[in-house]
């Protein structure tokens, strides 16, 4: 049974649902040496924001097949780390949305209206009202940085509160500001005009520190910023200097450069509200996000794609039905390919013929890739790192896509060249399972279960499959069963032999010896 690790805590429900297929073990606290010393034996390792993999505990993981990420950031993953070992990285990008979105409409009113800081001053005894003079929402101009699945749903909330939205995302065309009822400005003029700011960008090389004191100086001293999506968004010293100072009305920050943390530069200013993190700490979001993290983590256990992979390709739904069949014979032909060429392999050259010509085919050459590099490399190569490992190995990989394809639906044929010459192996699928149907010159077809196959090029002549059986009779090797494929009667043929068990070298040189017999090749599925 596999094993997962829930190192944050995550809704009840989703990982009760994880229980039923694997074990789980819910830690969470762990110091980062605690995290290393265990995680060696999970194949999975589910978090929320806190728990920081590093890529010494990717390292250390060296069952991981996934790490899933139960909310939107994953910077407090090692992508490059965990890409490279070949770990697939999920998230949940749309759990938490509304959540966010709400929230920062919350931290708005409660800087608008005071209400922290009245709450405190009502129940320390105080009835104080001249104080806390607020300001309405209605009739203001918001500016949102990041035109994202928070910005948007932020936009659509400022709306019922009649407020003016413009917004700066280079990632968002016109049209979609349009259709969102955002004005498109420059991070300028949000800066200059806005009454109200809020970040809903990642925290990335160019959003780090976005906010400074250069920015902090254009707002007007009535605007108010609210950051709910990543501590490092905001200079934290500039910006209290600034509310501090009076050049800005106030601030709402939820999320901090170094977190958890009790204590920070923000808390003592008087203007600031804060909050630890909430934004996604609703019960829905947590089922949510939780919901679509274990969705994934039981996919990529049975071998399916994942919907939110961060560092694998990404599939459109409707491609799964004629994507996923073929995946098994991706890396089918990879496996036979790799074990029937000779020589130093340089290039591989891929076609996919057939209706699957018509859909992305990353995942299908991934598994091309793996199927071939794993039978010549240690490293685990899958979807995620197969790119990268077979460009560390110089391979120079093509890919053709032809809708024309004779007798099956679809075919994929892989071509390894190498120092000395090419092979070619074929597969499809027919009924549900995968079928080889072509090696080199030979269509053939074949059904490669599990186990070993014997393929010996030869001359067809009278007598050669029986040498051939009385031979792995000799050795006590069992044969499932024979095809022949042949040029022409008497001409050049291959015969493959499903063996239940491994011939010994003594038995392949005793077949390669026979009179006709060309080559002789034992291969592993
Ligand atoms: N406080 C909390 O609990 C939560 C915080 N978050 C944070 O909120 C961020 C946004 O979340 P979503 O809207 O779901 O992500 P998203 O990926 O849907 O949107 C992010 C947007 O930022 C834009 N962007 C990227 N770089 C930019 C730049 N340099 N300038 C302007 N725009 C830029 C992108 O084009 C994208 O439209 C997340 O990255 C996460 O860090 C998310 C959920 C909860
Ligand atoms: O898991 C959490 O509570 C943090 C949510 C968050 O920051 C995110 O989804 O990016």
């Amino acid at each position: 049974m596999k094993k997962v690790l829930v190192a944050d805590a995550l809704s009840a429900a989703g990982v009760e649902r994880l229980k039923a297929i694997a074990e789980v073990d819910v830690k969470t606290g762990l110091k980062p040496e605690e995290l290393i010393a265990i995680v060696g034996s999970y194949d999975a390792l589910l978090v929320r924001s806190q728990t920081q993999v590093t890529a010494d505990v990717i390292s250390a993981g060296k069952k991981l097949q996934v790490i899933g990420r139960a909310g939107v950031g994953v910077d407090n993953i090692d992508i490059k780390a965990a890409t490279e070992a070949g770990i697939i990285v999920v998230n949940a990008p749309t759990g938490n949305t509304i959540s966010a979105a709400e929230h920062t409409l919350a931290l708005m009113l409660s800087m608008a209206r005071h209400i922290p800081r009245a709450n405190s001053c009502l129940k320390g005894g105080v009835w104080e009202r001249g104080k806390f003079l607020g300001t309405e929402l209605r009739g203001k101009t918001l500016g949102i940085i990041g035109l994202g699945n928070i910005g948007s749903e932020v936009a659509k909330r400022a709306r019922a509160f009649e407020m003016k939205v413009i917004g700066y995302d280079p990632f968002v065309s016109a049209e979609r500001a349009k259709n969102m009822q955002i004005e498109l400005a420059s991070l300028e003029r949000i800066y200059k005009e806005a009454d109200f700011i809020t970040l809903h960008v990642p925290l990335t090389a160019q959003t780090k520190n976005m906010v400074g004191a250069k920015e902090l100086e254009m707002m007007k001293p009535t605007a108010r910023i609210v950051n709910a999506a990543r501590g490092g968004l905001i200079d934290e010293e500039a910006l209290v200097a600034a509310v501090n100072a009076k050049k800005l009305a106030g601030a709402a920050i939820d999320v901090f450069i170094k977190e958890p943390c009790t204590d920070n530069v923000c808390f003592a200013a008087e203007n600031i509200v804060v909050t630890p993190h909430l934004g996604a700490s609703t019960i829905e979001a947590q089922d949510l996000a939780t919901s679509d993290v274990v969705d994934q983590v039981i996919d990529i256990f049975n071998g399916a794609p994942a919907r939110y992979a961060v560092n694998a390709p990404f599939f459109a739904i409707e491609a799964l039905p004629v994507i996923n069949p073929f995946l098994k014979v991706a890396n089918t032909v990879g496996k036979l390919v790799s074990q029937l060429a000779e020589g130093q392999m340089t290039a591989v050259n891929i076609k996919y013929s057939g209706e699957i010509s018509g859909y992305d085919s990353r995942a299908l050459k991934a598994l091309v890739l793996g199927g071939i590099l794993e039978q010549i490399s240690e490293e685990r190569v899958n979807m995620v790192n197969a790119d990268i490992v077979a460009a560390r190995r110089g391979m120079n990989i093509t890919e053709q896509k032809e809708s024309a394809c004779d007798n099956y639906a679809s075919i994929i044929t892989v071509e390894a060249v190498t120092t000395e010459g090419s092979t070619i192996v074929a597969g499809t699928i027919t009924r549900g399972e995968t079928h080889i149907v072509r090696i080199d010159q030979y269509y053939l077809d074949i059904v490669p279960t599990g186990g070993y196959f014997l393929f010996a090029d030869h001359r067809d002549r009278p007598g050669l499959i029986g040498a051939v059986g009385s031979i792995t009779g000799k050795y006590d090797v069992n044969v499932s069963y024979m095809h022949l494929s042949r040029l022409k009667p008497r001409g050049q043929a291959l015969m493959i032999l499903a063996l239940d068990e491994a011939l010994p070298d003594a038995g392949m040189k005793q077949i390669r010896a026979l009179e006709g017999v060309q080559t002789v090749k034992l291969v592993k599925i």
